[in-house]
Formats: structure tokens, C-alpha cells, sequence
């Protein structure tokens, strides 16, 4: 029997993803009023759904409506006979399918605008459920080119803006509603009320999906229940532990399921940080009790990027790599189990390695299945995109629907120590996409100094847990110095200090100057090969956190 999914056990909001940037968000609103949701692509065909949501929300999109080739909603989703809201695009694509207008407006917006809402009253009691409390005006925050230009039939107007005059709608009799802004932007102050307005009144939601404690009806316990019935009696599971909280939290999960079934892997693939793999070793043994094997494949790693310049390239090699390594390990540990029993052959019979623990998160499957979305091509994640094809172990992601703070909140609440669960994120192909150019174990080699520094820093400035990921990149340019009265030609870093709630958007940190002062002047004096310190101040977007 298979083990019940999360959304078969709570009530659950479908999102339908159109592409656009701030689909996720629509994700994280929903979970932070306790109401578990899952985001799929839009192409989603309704019969083919295999559970049951309470409510479905249509995102916005990079596309027109009136494009050829935009992406189309399934008809099916308004009869489907749960209430339908749809943002932005996804209001178009409602009043669409509907038999209503979408034109190009004439005043684009983008940025803030004043919505008028609009009460219909009595006879309307459910189109005036959306805007419930909210009274007259609110601010709220749009980006949109195109507008409905003709309402649809059966729909009327519950909020307009000095320029979209169907800003909000909704339709006489069904629980069809449709917003033009953006309503899970924080942006927009009162959009939170909507989004509630909807899954809880509308949608009739109960609002109990939460990891925040640990009784036997939440979270922690539903997951390794899970992770038991999947393993069966006797399943053995490997595990890609990094020492990272998503992989640590992954494993210390595991471990209280199945406990010496699993068998901890970090795999030292020759662009870790410095001293990384010894560091994690100890962590994971003494501070989570999980025995953890290092295998040193940094040769084969580094003889596979040897020439490579190309960022997706490196992220492929790596993230196959990463599997080739497991299998092999996988191997090698069923052979051992064999082997014992040949000394002893009354001992334990031991399950085979069926499954490869990974601690995949939400945002990177985000990333993966955006229908043709912004994000959809912007990287592969070495453990989504970058897996290999034909692989034989299956994948167990315990935590594939949770957004990084949920995860470090699940380690609190396993005890995990808080050194560990706040540690700065450190991406799988490591050093190898934050050096700009060809990987060399030189270039390995700089890039870690400069970065043990960088590190060091900020603990001794104490900025550590105000910064959510620092790290240095090294740049395939070089540049005239003078040191020690003698010209040089070195290379050039640049440090990358970020502030982010979620890592799906983010803002450059501010530096106190001495702090920055200390960092190049370190930098310069104690790695040798770099005369130059620069210090990255773009947001995500239009940057990403790495560069490559
Ligand atoms: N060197 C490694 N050895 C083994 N597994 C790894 C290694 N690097 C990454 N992984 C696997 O890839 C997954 C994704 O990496 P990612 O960096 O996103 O997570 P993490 O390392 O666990 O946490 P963090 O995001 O805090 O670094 C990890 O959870 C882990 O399963
Ligand atoms: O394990 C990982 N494998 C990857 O392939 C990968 N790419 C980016 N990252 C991390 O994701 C966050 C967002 O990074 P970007 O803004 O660069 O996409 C940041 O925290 C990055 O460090 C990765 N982590
Ligand atoms: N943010 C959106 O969903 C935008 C929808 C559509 N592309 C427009 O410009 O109106
Ligand atoms: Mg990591």
C-alpha cells in the first residue's frame, strides 16, 4: 500500500503555474496561514490530477493571453467544482475563457497602484467575500501590460484602479474570482488578507498543515512513517549528505526512521570549501550521530571539468557525476553485506540499496518545472536537472515541498545545533561555478583561501547569521598591481554577500567599510595570485546569487 501524500491528508490548494516570477510566493501565502499547497505546471490536465484540491489558483505569466503559443489553462478547472482565482495573467486567461476581451492597455502598469473595491451587496454574497474586511481603497502592486478590455458574461466588477477598470471580478454565481495585481507580493499590504479570504472563506480550507510541532499529527512524524513504509523491513537507503542544513536534515530524519539502514555519503568531488569534507565528517558524528563515509573522488571530478568553461555544462558533469559515485558506493556496500554473511552465514540478510536520499528543496523543483517560465532555464540544479537519466537507485526527498526556513525549523525541532541548521548555503557544484573559466586544482586552490578569509571575517564581525550566503568568485580576468614595489598581474575577486528570505529573490548585504577594508587587505596579502578585491552589488533579479 502506498503511503499517503501530504496533499491526500490535508486539505490543499492546486496553483497552477503560468511562468511567472512571483509564482512561488502564491506558494509560501498559502503555507504561512497553515494551509499546504502544491504548485504545478499549467499544463496540468485536470483528469489526470490524482488528488483532490479545495481550491485552485491560476498564476501570472510572461505571456499575452492573445500570444500565439500562450499558455492555456485546461478548461476543465472551472468545472471542476472548486472555487478558481486567478492573478494577474491568470485573471485574463478567466476572463478568456469566458468570453471576455484582453487587450495591450495604454497605460502599462508596473509599481504601486490604488485599488478601489467595489461591494455589491446583497444578493452577492460570494463575490464580496473576497475583499471581506477590506473596505474602500488598498494599495496594491501591479505589472502588467495588457488589461480585459470587455468584461465577460456573467462576471461583475468588485474592484477597478484609476486605469484598469476590471482590476478585480468576479462571477455572479460561481466562486470564479480574478485579481490584475498581485496580490502575494509583499507589496501589496493587504494581498495576504485576499489570498486568506479565498483559501479559508472561500475554499473552506482548514488551516492545519504545519511542521511547528512535534505531535504525531504533523510533519515530522507523518514523514518518517512515510519514509518506513516506503523502505519496507528491511530497505537500505544511501544518502548525498554535504554537511549543508537541507541534506543534514534530510539524514537526521532518515536516521530516526530507519537508523543504521542509511548509509551516509559525502563525496569530496575536489571543489569543496577548505578543510570541508574533515569539518562535515566530525559534525555529522558528533553532533547528529550519523556515521558518515567520505569518498575522495576529487581526481575523476576535476579530470571531468579539466577545459570546461560552459556554467550548464559544469552543472551536468557534476550532478552525473555525483550519481555515478553513489551507485558505485551503493555497490560496494551491498557486496560488503554479502561478504559478511559468507563469514557468517547465520547472520543478518540485508535489503538491497534501492533508493538515494537527496536534500532536495522546493524552490530547486520549483525551478525545474516552471512551464517555459523565466526561471525555468536559468540553471540546473545539479540534483533536479543535472541527474542522470538511466539511474537505477530511486530518489527519496523527504523535504521536496519545503522552502528553506521550514527545513531549518525542522532541524530545530530534531535538535539539530543551531551552528549547523544556520550554516550559509554552499550550491553541490561548488567551487566549480564560482570560478569564472576553466577549474583547475590552482584555481581550486585560490578560490578556497580567498573564501576561508571571507568567511572568517564576517564570523569575527559577527555579520555571519545577518547574511543568508557569502561567499567569494574568482573572475578569468587579471589585472596590473603593485606589491612590494614590483609590478604584478594577478587575478581579481569579487565577494558576494546576499540578504534573502527565500533565495528566489535577493538584495545585496551593506557592509560596514572597515569590515570590506579588512577583507581585501587580508585577501590580498595572504592568497597569492590576486591583487584585486571587488565587491558585487547586484540584486537577484537581474543577478542570481552565483554567477554562474
Ligand atoms: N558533496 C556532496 N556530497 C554528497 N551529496 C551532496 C554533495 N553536495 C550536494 N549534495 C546533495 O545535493 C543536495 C542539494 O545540495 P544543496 O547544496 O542544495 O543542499 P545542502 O548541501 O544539503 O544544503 P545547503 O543548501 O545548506 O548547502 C544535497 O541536499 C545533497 O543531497
Ligand atoms: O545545491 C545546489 N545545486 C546547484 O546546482 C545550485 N545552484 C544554485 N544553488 C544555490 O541556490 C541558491 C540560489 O542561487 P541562484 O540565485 O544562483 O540560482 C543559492 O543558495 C545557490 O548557492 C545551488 N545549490
Ligand atoms: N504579471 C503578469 O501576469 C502579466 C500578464 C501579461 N503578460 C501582462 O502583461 O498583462
Ligand atoms: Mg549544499
Amino acid at each position: 500500500m502506498a503511503a499517503p501524500a501530504i496533499h491526500d491528508s490535508y486539505d490543499s490548494i492546486l496553483i497552477l503555474d503560468f511562468g511567472s516570477q512571483y509564482s512561488h510566493l502564491i506558494t509560501r501565502r498559502c503555507r504561512e496561514i497553515n494551509v499546504y499547497c502544491e504548485m504545478l505546471p499549467c499544463t496540468q490536465k485536470m483528469a489526470d490530477l490524482d488528488w483532490k484540491p479545495k481550491g485552485i489558483i491560476l498564476s501570472g505569466s510572461p505571456f499575452s493571453v492573445y500570444d500565439d503559443g500562450a499558455p492555456r489553462v485546461d478548461p476543465a478547472v472551472f468545472d471542476y467544482g472548486v472555487p478558481v482565482l486567478g492573478v494577474c495573467y491568470g485573471l485574463q486567461e478567466i476572463a478568456w475563457n469566458h468570453g471576455g476581451k484582453v487587450d495591450p492597455c495604454d497605460h502599462r502598469e508596473y509599481g504601486f497602484a490604488e485599488l478601489q473595491v467595489i461591494k455589491l451587496g446583497p444578493g452577492h454574497e460570494l463575490a464580496d467575500k473576497l475583499f471581506a474586511g477590506i473596505d474602500r481603497e488598498m494599495q496594491v502592486w501591479m505589472s502588467h501590460g495588457d488589461q480585459v478590455s470587455v468584461l465577460p458574461p456573467h462576471f461583475n466588477i468588485i474592484g477597478k484602479t484609476p486605469t484598469a477598470p476590471f482590476a478585480a471580478i468576479a462571477h455572479e454565481s460561481k466562486p470564479i474570482f480574478g485579481v490584475q495585481f498581485h496580490a502575494e507580493v509583499t507589496h501589496s499590504p493587504r494581498g495576504k488578507e485576499v489570498i486568506k479570504s479565498f483559501v479559508l472563506n472561500i475554499c473552506q480550507c482548514k488551516a492545519n498543515w504545519t511542521m511547528a510541532c512535534r505531535s504525531p499529527d504533523t510533519f515530522i512524524e507523518k514523514e518518517i512513517a512515510r519514509i518506513r513504509q516506503i523502505c519496507g523491513e528491511k530497505g537500505r537507503v544511501i544518502g548525498a549528505v554535504s554537511g549543508g542544513v537541507d541534506s543534514s536534515v534530510a539524514a537526521k530524519l532518515m536516521h530516526e526512521a530507519i537508523g543504521d539502514r542509511f548509509h551516509a555519503v559525502l563525496v569530496d568531488n575536489g571543489v569543496l570549501r577548505e578543510n570541508e569534507a574533515k569539518q562535515v565528517h566530525k559534525m555529522l558524528s558528533e553532533d547528529l550521530g550519523v556515521n558518515l563515509t567520505v569518498v575522495d573522488a576529487s581526481d575523476r571530478f576535476l579530470a571531468k571539468l579539466e577545459g570546461v568553461e560552459d556554467p550548464e555544462q559544469k552543472r551536468k558533469i557534476i550532478g552525473n557525476t555525483f550519481i555515478h559515485v553513489f551507485e558505485e558506493e551503493a555497490a560496494k556496500i551491498e557486496a560488503m553485506a554479502e561478504k559478511e554473511l559468507e563469514t557468517n552465514p547465520g547472520g543478518e540478510v540485508k535489503g538491497k540499496i534501492e533508493w538515494l536520499l537527496q536534500g532536495t528543496l522546493y524552490p530547486d523543483v520549483i525551478e525545474s518545472i516552471s512551464f517555459k517560465g523565466p526561471s525555468a532555464t536559468i540553471k540546473t540544479h545539479h540534483n533536479v536537472g543535472g541527474l542522470l537519466k538511466d539511474m537505477k537507485l530511486k530518489l527519496i526527498e523527504p523535504l521536496r515541498e519545503l522552502f528553506k526556513d521550514e527545513v531549518r525549523a525542522l532541524g530545530r525541532l530534531l535538535g539539530i545545533p543551531a551552528h549547523l541548521v544556520g550554516r550559509h548555503p554552499f550550491p553541490g557544484p561548488g567551487l566549480a561555478i564560482r570560478i569564472l573559466g576553466p577549474v583547475t586544482r590552482d584555481q581550486v586552490k585560490i578560490a578556497q583561501k580567498a573564501d576561508t578569509i571571507f568567511i572568517d571575517e564576517i564570523r569575527k564581525a559577527g555579520l555571519y547569521d545577518q547574511i543568508s550566503q557569502a561567499f567569494v568568485v574568482l573572475l578569468p580576468v587579471k589585472a596590473v598591481g603593485v606589491q612590494g614595489d614590483k609590478r604584478t598581474y594577478d587575478q581579481v575577486v569579487t565577494l558576494r554577500a546576499v540578504q534573502t528570505e527565500d533565495f528566489m529573490t535577493a538584495d545585496w548585504y551593506v557592509f560596514p567599510p572597515e569590515v570590506l577594508r579588512r577583507i581585501s587587505s587580508r585577501i590580498t596579502n595572504e592568497v597569492a595570485g590576486v591583487n584585486r578585491v571587488t565587491y558585487d552589488i547586484s540584486s537577484k533579479p537581474p543577478g542570481t546569487v552565483e554567477w554562474l
